[in-house]
């Protein structure tokens, strides 16, 4: 490690997108749970200790939301909270060694991550609200939108279904190098519709970011693309026991497209095996929770969801994907697991043998038998960089600490989202902040926020 190792971001950063989110779409966000749980309150299903206990977790988002306008300090977790919500000790154990920091003043991963888990905690002490996701209305209705991007990917993936088995035994390798970097993209800017940012999204924003033609031009909005590196992997295991392992991201059109990347490496051997992990509650707005993989497998055969014509091709072709992503998950080729790990506040330089209290260790040894794990987003992007305020041109090895050297193959698909970024070229970055400056006077260095460009970036040891 050459580089000493940078403070993370917080959120009395002046002028980051980090203060921003803080500051103004985190009540925003609060604000929309209260207005969801508002209306599920109001059908009539909605009755008696439901309805009780709901208007209890009600009144204490607003409380929580004022909390957070009027910069309260971060308060530690209750015996009964971590009883009952399995929080885990790591949230308690940073705020003693952090004490009296306050909204406007806490690094912001931890408090962006300890914002969720809160308000995850008013639904599980409420006993007919402890499943219940807040969120899901949220993920189910920006997938529906994704009607346009959902059906172009199906009618694509079933015109080259029938090639895949000519491509891998013509051992036509260009064409299907070729063919692995449109899928990676394809995973990669699935994270574009990612809820939290596209609040007020119209469904043309939705199409346009999902349509192919938005794909080719991204191509230049690719900063660092190590694709190579994960080709060069998986190509000399093709045919043998291989496995790749996704940390997901978002649900619905995200979750869907890694879905269809994970497909191409089974149909084409470049992997016998996916293990597809997701979040134990529910997380970020829209991260994928165990139970959103079977909402996806079932919206994508209810004709009531995507309101197409159950004659039409676009309904067989929807039909085949998930009929072969369901055969996959039977045979085990693909399988989803979920671990607390994933949603605690500990960044990931503790998927390491060092960490072993909260199940870094073990996951750490578990993915040592992975051949290549996509981590995807920008928050796992935060996670394995730390979210520190490193140097722009600081080299990715060393902003990902001991995950350069302690034997794990990674792979971070990233829309870049929040002001961590590391592994550019001098003047890069202020290259682009001019260039976002002109649109957005005084928010130039948000040009790493608007989820326009993207870094692939590589690590093995
Ligand atoms: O779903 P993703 O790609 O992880 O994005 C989540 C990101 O969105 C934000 O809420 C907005 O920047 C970040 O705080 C967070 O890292
Ligand atoms: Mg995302
Ligand atoms: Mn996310």
């Amino acid at each position: 490690m050459t580089t000493s190792i940078a403070r993370r971001y917080k959120t009395n950063d002046k002028g980051t997108f980090g203060e921003y989110t803080a500051s103004t779409r985190w009540p925003i966000i609060i604000q929309n749970s209260i207005d969801d749980i508002t209306a599920e309150l109001a059908k009539n299903s909605s009755q008696g200790d439901y309805k009780k206990q709901g208007e209890i977790i009600k009144q204490e988002l607003i409380k929580y939301r004022q909390e957070l306008l009027d910069h309260i300090p971060l308060r530690k977790f209750t015996q009964e909270e971590c009883k009952i919500a399995n929080v885990p000790l790591s949230f308690n154990e940073y705020l003693d060694s952090h004490k009296g920091v306050t909204w406007n003043n806490v690094e912001w991963l931890f408090s962006e991550i300890y914002l969720y888990r809160r308000i995850n905690v008013m639904f599980q002490l409420q006993p007919l609200w402890k499943h219940f996701d807040i969120f899901n209305s949220l993920k189910q209705s920006t997938f529906k939108a994704s009607l346009y991007g959902v059906i172009e990917l199906a009618l694509r993936y079933q015109s080259l279904i029938t090639k895949f088995d000519s491509i891998a035994n013509d051992n036509d390798k260009e064409i299907l190098e070729i063919l692995f970097k449109e899928f990676v993209e394809i995973s990669l800017w699935g994270n574009a519709t990612d809820l939290s940012l596209l609040t007020n999204a119209t469904l043309d924003d939705i199409k346009s970011i999902q349509g192919a033609k938005a794909r080719e031009e991204s191509e230049s909005k690719i900063l660092i693309n190590d694709t190579k590196k994960a080709w060069d992997t998986l190509i000399k295991l093709q045919g043998s026991n291989s496995r790749v392992d996704f940390i997901l991201d978002n649900s619905g059109f995200e979750l869907y497209a890694d879905l269809m990347l994970a497909s191409f490496l089974l149909h084409t051997k470049l992997a016998n095996k996916i293990i597809f992990h997701a979040k134990d509650t529910p997380y970020m707005v829209s991260d994928v929770m165990l139970k959103d993989f079977d909402i996806l497998l079932e919206d994508l055969k209810d004709r009531s969801f995507f309101n197409i014509d159950p004659n039409s091709n676009d309904s067989r072709a929807l039909d085949l994907f998930a009929d072969n992503i369901k055969k996959f998950n039977v045979e085990g080729a693909i399988e989803v697991r979920t671990d607390s790990f994933w949603t605690n506040n500990l960044d990931y330089w503790n998927l390491d043998p060092s960490e072993t209290k909260y199940h870094g260790a073990e996951l750490h040894k578990d993915l040592l038998n992975s051949n290549l794990v996509i981590f995807k987003g920008d928050l796992n992007y935060r996670k394995l960089t730390g979210d520190r305020k490193w140097a722009h041109t600081t080299s990715w090895d060393d902003a990902i600490g001991p995950l350069s050297s302690n034997g794990i193959t990674l792979l971070s698909l990233r829309t870049i989202k929040a002001d961590v970024l590391v592994g550019l070229p001098e003047g890069l970055n202020e290259e682009l902040s001019e260039l976002w400056e002109k649109d957005h006077p005084g928010h130039g260095s948000w040009w790493r926020s608007s989820g326009k460009w993207a870094v692939i970036c590589y690590a093995s040891s």
